[in-house]
């Protein structure tokens, strides 16, 4: 029997195999950030150990900084998760990319920028959102803090094999409709929970038609529907996007590294334990109403009620969700108000999110009352929107344009919204208190919080364009 695309690079990976099922996996890349790593190193000095592959080991900062001038942390907790990472990488000699770096940025968004992200590489970070590496056909997850020491440690880890699922996503894409509406559409029709357990390998005909970066957003959600991993073939444009970044390889070893890329296909006969199709021609922009990722649907539809669920617990779910939203059943979602828009996180602030957002935003203003961001998700991709001249268009919009982190994606740094004011954000999660104590979060694709910090409500940004609304 063939093999899926997954069980390649485990395979490829496996140091031990235990009878009980356990693996001890060889960890190809180790990336690292503030927030997880402290307790990690800790013990590590105090085990007397270092860290066993310095050269594969990767740390930037990202959730704590400040983004008006990121280096003037004020708040105490954030500062000292700084300083550590700062102390922690000069003392085990790993690199970093500081506050003072030019590739500074979402560890997310640098890893794949830098060259470091590499298809049939396994990656790991003390961060759940890792799987926005799978994109590359990487076998990319998040780990808890404990186990970043254990990598720290040995470069290994211990795994149970996950299952496998497939899902076919067929056809092609609206104008004006992105990959963040595949992947909020997907989570909307199947729930938040149905990839628990899985690695996930995206197929089907839309793949070879997305950027990397629309690959990358998709890959990123994966965590929000349960699954363990996501993860996409490599192909053309994965090896046009790594040619000639920072890290990857060269010369010879450039030529031998994409032929061995070009096996990481899942054989014609592999067996995967779950398959599902999604069909993602007939998909309208996504707009969610609720407090998980799944609890939304087209922007042209309305606030569910509770009365038509088909569960107690799903009523009492969608009850609960809407009494925090601030939102009665039947109301338009095109009719909700917003005070914020946060065009920014690992999910959708790469160059082309930006570019996307511009599009929409150029020669119209945001509408009164409207405070809007836009937070780039590194160094890298601030600095090329600059040069394509970007951030004027959003400046003139009356847009702020900040320094790259993950800023308002959550309340970990001073981008909050005030309780009961209400955000279309590009991030990926919309759970209570996720961008400040009793804020609101509704999730879209950059091209919709685009269109909503223009309209000061969301708006259908296919009618939109075509309209030439200015609000
Ligand atoms: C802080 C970090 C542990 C967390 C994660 O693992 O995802 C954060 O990045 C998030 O998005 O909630
Ligand atoms: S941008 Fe948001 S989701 Fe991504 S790593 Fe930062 S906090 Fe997590």
């Amino acid at each position: 029997m063939g093999k899926t695309l997954f069980e390649k690079v485990w395979d490829a990976h496996v140091v031990k195999q235990l009878p009980d099922g356990q693996a001890l996996l060889y960890i190809d890349l180790h990336l690292v950030h503030e927030v997880t790593s402290p307790q990690a190193f800790a013990g590590l000095r105090f085990a007397k150990r270092s860290v066993r592959q310095p050269s594969q080991t990767f740390a930037t900062m990202d959730h704590n900084v400040p983004t008006v001038n990121p280096t003037d942390v004020r708040d105490a907790i954030a500062k000292k998760q700084i300083e550590t990472l700062m102390e922690n990488c000069r003392e085990f000699n790993v690199s970093l990319a500081g506050l003072d770096s030019p590739f500074q940025g979402i560890v997310h968004v640098i890893g794949p920028e830098l060259g470091l992200t590499l298809p049939g590489k396994t990656i790991v970070c003390g961060d759940s959102h890792t799987s926005t590496h799978g994109a590359f056909g990487a076998l990319a997850f998040g780990i808890g803090t404990s186990e970043v020491e254990h990598v720290l440690a040995t470069q290994c880890l211990w795994q149970n094999k996950p299952k496998t699922m497939r899902i076919r996503l067929n056809g092609s894409l609206q104008p004006g409709i992105t990959a963040k509406d595949v992947i909020l559409g997907l989570i909307a029709k199947y729930g938040v929970n149905f990839g628990t357990g899985y690695v996930v390998e995206y197929a089907g005909t839309l793949i070879s038609q997305l950027s990397m970066e629309q690959r990358m957003t998709i890959c990123n959600m994966s965590i929000e529907f349960g699954a363990r991993a996501g993860m996409m073939a490599p192909d053309e444009t994965t090896i046009a996007y790594v040619k000639g970044r920072q890290h990857a390889p060269y010369g010879e070893a450039w030529e031998a590294a994409v032929s061995e890329w070009k096996s990481l296909v899942s054989d014609a006969d592999a067996q995967f334990d779950v398959d599902i199709e999604f069909d993602v021609e007939s998909l309208e922009p996504q707009v969610t109403w609720g407090t998980n990722p799944g609890m939304g649907g087209s922007v042209n539809g309305v606030v569910p009620d509770p009365a038509d669920a088909a569960t107690e617990t799903e009523a009492r779910a969608i009850r609960q969700a809407l009494e925090y939203m601030g939102l009665e059943p039947g109301t338009k979602i095109s009719e909700i108000p917003i005070q914020h828009v946060f065009i920014g996180s690992c999910t959708n602030a790469r160059i082309e999110d930006l570019r996307l957002a511009a599009a929409i935003v150029k020669g119209r203003k945001v509408a009164e009352g409207v405070h809007a961001m836009v937070v780039p998700g590194s160094k890298q991709v601030k600095q090329q929107a600059e040069e394509e001249g970007l951030h004027e268009v959003f400046l003139a919009a009356g847009f702020e344009w900040r320094e790259p982190g993950c800023s308002m994606c959550l309340g970990m740094n001073p981008d909050i919204i005030p309780a009961g004011e209400r955000s279309a954000s590009t991030s990926n999660r919309n759970f209570e208190g996720r961008q400040g104590r009793g804020a609101r979060t509704h999730l879209v694709s950059p091209a919709m919080a685009a269109a909503a910090a223009i309209a000061g409500h969301f708006v259908d940004v296919r009618t939109f364009q075509s309209e030439g609304v200015t609000a």
